[in-house]
């Protein structure tokens, strides 16, 4: 370490900051003169529209409070950039070990060959592969990944040389031959395509065996093949642990003589009678048994699907640990989720780019964004439970003398007594220390507590993605992932962890409202169905909520309606969607709102009176040919009974009948005039009907398997019908 010290990285504020605050606090004005004429203006005792009058009141009330908190992720964000080049002046041999930990569940819904891709993006990635140990972790216990990983752990040794001597991009060999560009030309073209002939052979030994649901006898030969007997399921099974790969044996080299990365199978014990805790007990699992095995002082988790799109990444998120300066508070590094399968004009809202370029850099003014869950390099010891301390000194070195240690048969022993099903009783794990258990978002309270515990955490998106994975491409899917999410962040709003009492004292007010920008996601739903429902059934019965466009209070309407909206719109053109991603983006808005966190809030109440309990639906990476196809035409996928399409379709058809209604009846009684009282409402119940078109699309035209299923659209119909009647009369 030099005299003269050298930042390894650099923050920057975000542009226009000053003018945004004024922005906001004309909105603030405009908010409070809603309330202000909703206190004054309600129709007295026994007058018509009275209780819907409170309501809306209400939901203003509701939607002004949460426009408040969401001012914490626009306030100030803040954007940071790497020097990874200063960190290569230092000694290579000085820079710490790294453990890369990658969770699956299912072989069938996470196909190997898709998870042994992240798994060798990962392996080949541009840092001493001496340094890197790669732990597969299988939930689902299944020989058939194991099979894959095997396979992977071969391929690898002509896979890394190639990346390495061409210099390829991403690593992840599905990723790489399915591009379209042509990336022949850096490459010696013979080579290029023994290579992808390679790739192809085991891609589709693989999934042939896959298919077939079983490994041929004469591969049980090879080591690790015979921790599997008969009678294994997912669900009942013994701890199983595979170095497959020994990073320390001299002969585990690729084709050009270097040395390899170390790869571990793992598969925690799971017994029927035991709770597994889900992906929060599997990172528990790997914690151990890595602990065990290599011992780095830096962690890396991710998703199966997420595979590394930019060789960098470990050196960009060291540069954060390493810094001299600031590196000594930082706790975590999160990098965005970001989705290689977003269509054109995103129908499911899965660019995430608000989040990815305003939000988190907004979280991180005030301390940091939260754990994802995936994309995030943790420091192992703040992942055990260590609080912060300034004299508390990381030991960089931890890990790289075990050269001399047990053998890889005694590790995989010691290894397997850490992730039994008893291991973990009466001890802290899953509650101070590891992975928090009990919570659907076990990444996001564990990130929150480690920030509570006095750690920061920093948020990094460089130009090049680091980590691309699989958003979900039918409406089922991506609304049930949004239940679990909306769910598991409202229960911690309600828990002893809510940011507001675990975070007092602890952490910055700002970031306290961050948190709860997704904690509220849930209770959003009912402000939400109500604004969707009764202005459009007072439409109906001829019931004014909203002042007349001649009167002043309807300037508040329109500024901070507008207002919202434009600025909403700006945005997210500004972090690169398209008009009509942002129009989708809306419809999405509304059909999660009404659903996932509708359902979101239901299920966090059962469970706070102990009536269900915590699931995980894993969300699927393959979809049928026909469905991906519609996918592919930005098409929305219904198809399945879900009980949440008849909400959706209900919602739609209501609002379809009260706009029909609403103007029949101005036709009738009032002529143009008549329009007056009722112009907010009906232009409300018309742009609800205008961003429902897809759904009358599926309700009606549409013939294909994707659009409503009878049973889904009778009901629906039978709701609208029933609530329009009901009100009528
Ligand atoms: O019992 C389980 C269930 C899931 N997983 C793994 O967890 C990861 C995430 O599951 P997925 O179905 O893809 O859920 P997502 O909604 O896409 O995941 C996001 O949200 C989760 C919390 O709800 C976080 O755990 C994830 O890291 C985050 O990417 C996958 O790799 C799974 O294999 C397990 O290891 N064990
Ligand atoms: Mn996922």
């Amino acid at each position: 370490m030099g005299e003269s010290y050298e930042a390894l990285f650099e923050t920057k504020q975000a542009k226009g900051r000053l003018a945004y605050k004024l922005f906001a606090c004309s909105m603030l004005v405009g908010i409070c003169s809603i309330w202000l004429y909703r206190a004054t203006h309600a129709p007295g005792w026994g007058e018509e529209g009275r209780w819907a009058w409170m309501g809306i009141f209400a939901a203003e009330l509701w939607f002004g409070f949460y426009w408040i908190i969401t001012q914490s992720v626009r306030w100030n964000p803040i954007y940071r950039f790497t020097h990874p080049e200063k960190l290569s002046q230092r000694d290579e041999a000085e820079l710490p070990n790294v453990d890369i930990f990658v969770c699956t569940a299912d072989p069938i819904a996470e196909p190997p060959i898709l998870v042994i891709s992240t798994v060798l993006s990962t392996m080949a990635y541009n840092y001493s592969p001496e340094k890197l140990s790669v732990y597969l972790s299988d939930d689902a216990g299944s020989i058939l990944t194991f099979y894959a990983l095997w396979e992977a752990s071969h391929f690898a040794k002509h896979w890394l040389p190639f990346c390495k001597k061409y210099n390829v991009e991403p690593r992840s060999p599905a990723a790489y031959f399915s591009k379209l560009c042509n990336p022949r030309d850096a490459c010696i073209p013979t080579e290029w395509s023994s290579m992808k002939n390679l790739y192809e052979e085991m891609a589709d030994r693989i999934d042939s065996i896959v298919m077939l649901g079983k490994i041929p006898e004469e591969l049980r030969a090879n080591k690790g093949f015979s921790e599997w007997s008969s009678g294994m399921t997912s669900r009942n099974h013994p701890p199983i642990v595979q170095i497959l790969i020994d990073g320390r044996d001299q002969c585990s080299i690729d084709n050009d003589g270097n040395a390899l990365p170390t790869l571990v199978y793992m598969a925690r014990e799971k017994r029927p009678q035991h709770h597994h805790n889900f992906k929060a007990g599997s990172m528990n699992a790997l914690i151990r048994a890595s602990s065990e095995i290599s011992d780095s002082p830096i962690t890396l988790n991710l998703d199966c699907d997420m595979y590394s799109n930019n060789s960098e990444s470990v050196r960009h998120a060291l540069c954060f640990f390493l810094d001299e300066d600031k590196g000594q508070d930082i706790g975590f590094v999160q990098y965005p989720q970001i989705f290689d399968n977003v269509t054109k004009n995103d129908l499911y809202g899965y660019s995430f780019n608000v989040f990815t370029e305003v939000e988190f850099p907004g979280f991180d003014n005030w301390g940091g964004p939260p754990y994802i869950g995936t994309g995030c390099f943790h420091r192992r010891e703040i992942l055990c439970g260590k609080k912060y301390s300034k004299d508390y000194k990381e030991d960089w070195k931890r890990g790289i003398d075990r050269k001399t240690a047990k053998s890889a048969c005694i590790l995989e022993e010691r290894a397997k007594s850490l992730i039994t099903c008893t291991y973990e009783h009466n001890t802290q794990w899953g509650q101070e220390i590891g992975l928090k258990y009990d919570c659907p978002v076990e990444d996001v309270i564990t990130g929150l507590s480690i920030q509570c515990r006095g750690w920061k955490s920093v948020y990094i998106s460089p130009s090049r993605k680091a980590f691309l994975g699989v958003a979900p491409t039918t409406l089922a899917q991506s609304l049930v992932q949004f239940k679990r999410w909306s769910e598991g962040n409202f229960q911690i709003f309600l828990s002893k962890y809510c940011p507001f009492i675990l975070g007092r004292g602890k952490i910055k007010l700002g970031l306290q409202m961050a948190y709860c920008v997704y904690g509220l996601w849930a209770p959003n739903s009912l402000p939400t169905l109500y604004y969707l429902v009764i202005p459009s059934l007072c439409l109906l019965k001829g019931i004014s909520l909203f002042p007349k466009i001649t009167s002043p209070w309807f300037m508040s309407f329109a500024y901070v309606t507008i207002g919202k909206h434009v600025y909403g719109l700006v945005e997210s053109l500004q972090c690169g969607d398209t008009l009509a991603g942002w129009w989708n983006f809306q419809r999405m808005w509304i059909l999660r709102r009404t659903t996932s966190f509708l359902y979101g809030i239901t299920s966090t109440i059962l469970k706070l009176l102990r009536i269900s309990e915590m699931g995980f639906a894993i969300t699927a990476k393959v979809s049928d040919g026909d469905a991906s196809k519609r996918y592919e035409q930005d098409v929305l996928e219904f198809g399945s009974s879900s009980s949440m399409f008849v909400i959706i379709g209900a919602v739609a058809m209501l609002n379809l009948f009260c706009l029909v209604g609403g103007l029949q009846r101005l036709v009738v009684d009032g002529g143009i005039m008549g329009l007056e009282p009722l112009f907010i409402q009906i232009l409300l119940c018309g742009l609800v009907v205008a961003i429902h078109l897809p759904i009358y699309e599926a309700l009606f035209i549409r013939k294909d398997k994707g659009s409503f299923p009878f049973s889904v659209t009778f009901l629906s119909f039978g709701f609208a019908m029933l609530v329009s009647l009901l009100t009528m009369v």
